[in-house]
C-alpha cells in the first residue's frame, strides 16, 4: 500500500493558544525591567559610601532582566506534536520497518544496583516492535562481572517475560515497575502468579550475589562470557569486553512462545589508567561503532540505567517522525522529558521540572530544535555520529545489514577491537564524530553541534510517560547533579559550542537564545546572591537600595516581581501541580542558585582557565530506608555538614539579623516617616527569605533527625554572617 494512496502525514504540530495575548503581556513585563534599569542608573549615590553597592545591584538586575529576555525565546511559539502510528502501521509492514539499536549505559554497581539495569533491559526488548529488528546494548563503565552476571540472568528470564508482555498486552515493561503498580493478582492469574515468581527468584538470586559481591562457583560453566573476568580486573583497569549474550539471528533464540528475541550484548569498553575514558560520551561512542558492527540499525535510541520503558508502543511512535515522507528526512533526534516514579505530591526538591518539560523544551522545539537530554532520546544513526545534513542523502532508506555469517565469537572479537583506548587516537571521535568530549553535559553539547549541522530535532512529551527514572531523594544528591549540569551547560556557554559564535549562520536566534536558557544557569546565581546578601546588610546598616512604597518607582519593581511571579505560578498550576509544589521550586531556586550553581559557576571558569578537569559525578541512585522515609514525607534532608548546608544557613541567618535590624529601625519611627521609609522593600525582601527558608531554621533549630543541619554549621554559619556584617559595616557606610 502507501503510493497510490493520498499523502496522509505520519504527525502532526499544533501551537498552543493564546500566545499573542502573551507576547502583550510580557512587553508589559519588559518595560517594566527597563523601568528598574534607568531607576538603578538615575538615581546613583554617586560620591556617596553606598555607590559600589548599586552598581553591584544594577549587574544584579541587568543579569536578572536579561536573562528574562532570553527566557521568553521559550516561550514565543510552543508546539506540540501528535504521532499517529496506526497510519504508520498501514503505511509500512512489518518487514519495512527499520531496525533500532538501544543503549543503556551504567557506571557503577554499588550506585546503580544491577537490578535497576537490568529492568530498563528488559523493558526495552519487551517493546511492541518485531523483535529481530531490536538489539539491546548495556554499556557497563564498572565492568562489573556482577552486572553481566544480572544480564545473564536477566537474558534468561526474558524468555517468559517477552511474550508475557506481548500477550497480555503489557504497557509498563520493567518488571519492577509492572510488579510495583500490578501488586494485586491481575486477571491472568495464573501467568501473572507464574512470572511474578519467576521475576522474584531472579531479583532474589541477583540480589544475594551482588551482596555477597561474588559470582556464585559454578556459573563459569554457564556462559563463556564469565571467562572475561580475572583477579586483575579493576573498574579502571582491564582490557574490552563485548559478549553477545542472546543473538537474534539464531533460529534457536527464542522465547517460549517459539518468537526470536532481541539481541543483547554486554560491552565493557577497555579503561586504562593513563587513557583519558571520557565518561558517558565514550561509553556511547565505544556503542555506537561496538553496534555499528553487530547490528548497525539505521536509529539509536539511548538510556540511562534508571530509565525504564512505560510505554510499549513508544518506537512506532517515534517512527511516525523519522519515517514521515514529507517532514521526517532532516529531523536527526526525537527527544521525550524526563519523567520519575518517585517524585512526591508537593515535590520538595523540585525535580519534576514540569515547567521545563511542558513548556520550555517544547518552546525550544518551536524555532525547530530539541535540547538532547542524554536519556529518552532516539536519533538517526548518520546524525549521532556526526553527519551533516546535506551530506545525507535526505533519505530514511533502510538498508538492512547484509546477512553476516560470522559467528558470535568472531562477531565479539572483532566490535572488542572496536572498544579499545587506542581506537580514537588521531580520529575525529568526540570532536567532530559521535557525542562531544570534555564537557560533563556531553548531551547538550552533541545536540547544539548536531542542529548546528543542519539537522531538526524534535521534543515531544506523550501523555502516557514514554520513559520513567528515579529522582534524587537528598539535597546532596540534587546538588551534585545540578552542580554538574550548571557547570556543563556554562563550560558550553564559555567553550567553542557558545550557541552564538558556534552557531552563528546555522542555527536561528530563537534556538541560540533558547539553549541560553539553561546555558546560563550557573551564571544566574550571581545575581541571586547579590541580591539575598547584599539586601538583608544593607538593610541591617539602614542603607535603602529600593525606592518607597509610595513612589512612583516603586511601581515597576513591584509589577515585575507580581507579575513575573503570578505567572510562574499559572504556568506550574496549569502543569497539574500544587500552591506548595511551586513555593518548593522557587526554594530550590533560590538553594540552587546560592550553592550548586555557584559551584557550577566556579567550576566552568577554572576549567575555562585549565585549571581543573572535566569530570563525571554519577548520583546515586540507591536511598537507605532512613533517606527514603524523609523523603517520601517531604522533608528536606541537608545531609549534615558540607559546605552547601553551610551556604544555605548562612544566607538564612544573613536574612534574619537584616530583618530583625529592619524592624528595630521601622519601630523607633513615626507613622509619616513609616510611609516614606525606604527601607520597607528590604524587609518585604528578607521577610520573603525568612519564610522561604523555614525549612533550614527547621533542620537548624528544631529537627535533629539524619538529615538536619548540626549545630557546628550552626555555628559556622552564625560566625560567617556577623563577619559579613561587620566586614560591610567597616567598609564605607
Ligand atoms: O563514566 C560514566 C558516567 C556516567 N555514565 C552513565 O551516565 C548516565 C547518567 O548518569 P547519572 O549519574 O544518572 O546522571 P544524571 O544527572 O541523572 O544524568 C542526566 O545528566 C547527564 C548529563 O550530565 C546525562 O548524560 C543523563 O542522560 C541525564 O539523565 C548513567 O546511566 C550512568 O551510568 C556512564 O556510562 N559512564
Ligand atoms: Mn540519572
Amino acid at each position: 500500500m502507501g503510493e497510490e494512496e493520498s499523502y496522509i502525514s505520519l504527525f502532526e504540530t499544533k501551537e498552543a493558544r493564546f500566545r499573542g495575548l502573551y507576547k502583550v503581556f510580557a512587553s508589559t513585563i519588559f518595560v517594566a525591567i527597563t523601568f528598574i534599569w534607568f531607576y538603578r542608573v538615575a538615581n546613583m549615590p554617586l560620591g556617596s559610601g553606598s555607590c559600589w553597592v548599586w552598581i553591584i545591584l544594577f549587574f544584579s538586575e541587568l543579569g536578572f532582566g536579561l536573562y528574562w529576555i532570553i527566557t521568553q525565546s521559550l516561550r514565543w511559539t510552543i508546539p506540540y506534536q501528535t504521532p499517529f502510528k496506526h497510519s504508520l502501521s498501514l503505511r509500512y509492514d512489518e518487514e519495512k520497518l527499520p531496525g533500532v539499536d538501544i543503549f543503556v549505559c551504567t557506571a557503577d554497581p554499588k550506585l546503580e544496583p544491577p537490578m535497576m539495569a537490568i529492568n530498563t533491559v528488559l523493558s526495552a526488548m519487551a517493546y511492541n516492535y518485531p523483535s529481530n529488528k531490536l538489539s539491546v546494548y548495556l554499556s557497563d563503565d564498572g565492568a562489573s562481572n556482577l552486572t553481566f552476571f544480572a544480564l545473564f540472568k536477566a537474558s534468561i528470564f526474558s524468555r517468559h517475560w517477552v511474550p508475557f508482555c506481548r500477550t497480555f498486552n503489557v504497557e509498563t515493561t520493567s518488571p519492577e515497575a509492572y510488579f510495583s503498580i500490578q501488586n494485586t493478582v491481575a486477571q491472568n492469574r495464573q501467568e501473572w502468579l507464574s512470572i511474578k515468581k519467576l521475576y522474584e527468584d531472579m531479583k532474589n538470586e541477583i540480589e544475594a550475589v551482588v551482596a555477597k559481591g561474588k559470582l556464585p562457583e559454578n556459573v563459569g560453566n554457564q556462559h563463556m562470557g564469565f571467562s572475561e573476568w580475572n583477579p586483575e580486573t579493576t573498574q579502571q583497569d582491564h582490557h574490552p569486553i563485548v559478549q553477545m549474550i542472546i543473538d537474534g539471528r539464531d533460529t534457536n533464540a527464542v522465547d517460549e512462545d517459539g518468537f526470536r528475541l532481541p539481541t543483547v550484548v554486554y560491552v565493557a569498553r577497555e579503561k586504562r589508567h593513563n587513557y583519558p575514558h571520557h565518561f558517558k560520551a565514550g561509553a556511547i561512542n565505544a556503542l555506537i561503532r561496538v553496534s555499528s558492527e553487530i547490528s548497525n540499525a539505521p536509529f539509536i535510541l539511548n538510556l540511562d540505567c534508571d530509565m525504564y520503558s512505560n510505554s510499549a508502543d513508544t518506537i512506532r511512535e517515534i517512527l511516525c517522525f523519522f519515517m514521515d515522507e514529507k517532514n521526517g528526512h532532516d529531523i536527526a533526534y526525537v527527544q521525550f522529558p524526563q519523567c520519575y516514579n518517585n517524585i512526591t505530591k508537593n515535590d520538595h526538591y523540585a525535580n519534576a521540572y514540569y515547567v521545563i518539560n511542558k513548556f520550555e523544551l517544547a518552546g525550544l522545539s518551536g524555532h525547530g530544535a530539541s535540547l538532547y537530554c542524554g536519556t529518552g532520546c532516539l536519533h538517526r544513526r548518520e546524525s549521532l555520529s556526526g553527519a551533516y545534513l546535506r551530506d545525507c542523502k535526505a533519505k530514511w532508506e533502510m538498508k538492512p545489514k547484509p546477512n553476516d555469517n560470522r559467528t558470535v565469537h568472531e562477531l565479539n572479537e572483532a566490535s572488542k577491537a572496536l572498544a579499545t583506548c587506542t581506537y580514537e587516537q588521531g580520529t575525529q571521535w568526540g570532536k567532530e564524530m559521535g557525542l562531544v568530549y570534555g564537557i560533563p553535559v556531553e548531551d547538550i553539547a552533541t545536540g547544539l553541534v548536531i542542529s548546528c549541522r543542519g539537522w531538526k530535532s524534535i521534543y515531544y512529551n506523550p501523555e502516557r510517560k514514554a520513559f520513567v527514572g528515579v529522582a534524587p531523594t537528598t539535597l546532596d544528591v540534587v546538588s551534585v547533579q545540578h552542580k554538574r549540569w550548571s557547570e556543563g551547560m556554562f563550560q558550553v556557554f564559555l567553550s567553542k559550542y557558545c550557541p552564538f559564535i558556534y552557531g552563528h549562520g546555522k542555527i536561528n536566534l530563537g534556538i541560540q537564545m533558547g539553549y541560553c536558557n539553561f546555558l546560563l544557569w550557573a551564571p544566574m546565581s550571581l545575581s541571586t546572591l547579590c541580591y539575598v546578601i547584599v539586601s538583608p546588610v544593607c538593610l541591617l546598616h539602614g542603607i535603602p537600595l529600593f525606592p518607597q512604597l509610595s513612589s512612583i518607582w516603586f511601581l515597576p519593581f513591584a509589577y515585575a516581581f507580581v507579575a513575573n511571579n503570578g505567572y510562574s505560578l499559572c504556568e506550574y498550576l496549569s502543569c497539574g501541580s500544587t500552591v506548595k509544589g511551586w513555593w518548593n521550586m522557587v526554594r530550590m531556586r533560590l538553594f540552587h542558585r546560592t550553592t550548586s550553581y555557584l559551584f557550577g559557576f566556579i567550576g566552568a571558569v577554572t576549567k575555562q582557565l585549565g585549571l581543573s578537569q572535566t569530570n563525571f559525578a554519577i548520583t546515586d541512585k540507591v536511598a537507605t530506608v532512613d533517606v527514603q522515609k524523609r523523603y517520601e514525607q517531604e522533608v528536606i534532608d541537608f545531609g549534615g555538614s558540607s559546605v552547601m548546608s553551610t551556604i544555605l544557613s548562612t544566607v538564612a541567618f544573613l536574612n534574619v539579623f537584616g530583618l530583625v535590624g529592619g524592624i528595630r529601625r521601622i519601630i523607633m519611627m513615626d507613622i509619616i516617616e513609616f510611609r516614606s521609609s525606604q527601607l520597607m522593600v528590604q524587609i518585604i525582601l528578607s521577610s520573603l527569605i525568612v519564610v522561604i527558608n523555614l525549612p533550614v531554621h527547621e533542620a537548624l533549630f528544631i529537627r535533629s533527625d539524619k538529615g538536619c543541619i548540626p549545630s557546628s554549621v550552626m555555628l559556622k554559619s552564625i560566625v560567617l554572617a556577623s563577619f559579613t556584617c561587620w566586614i560591610a559595616s567597616l567598609g564605607t557606610f
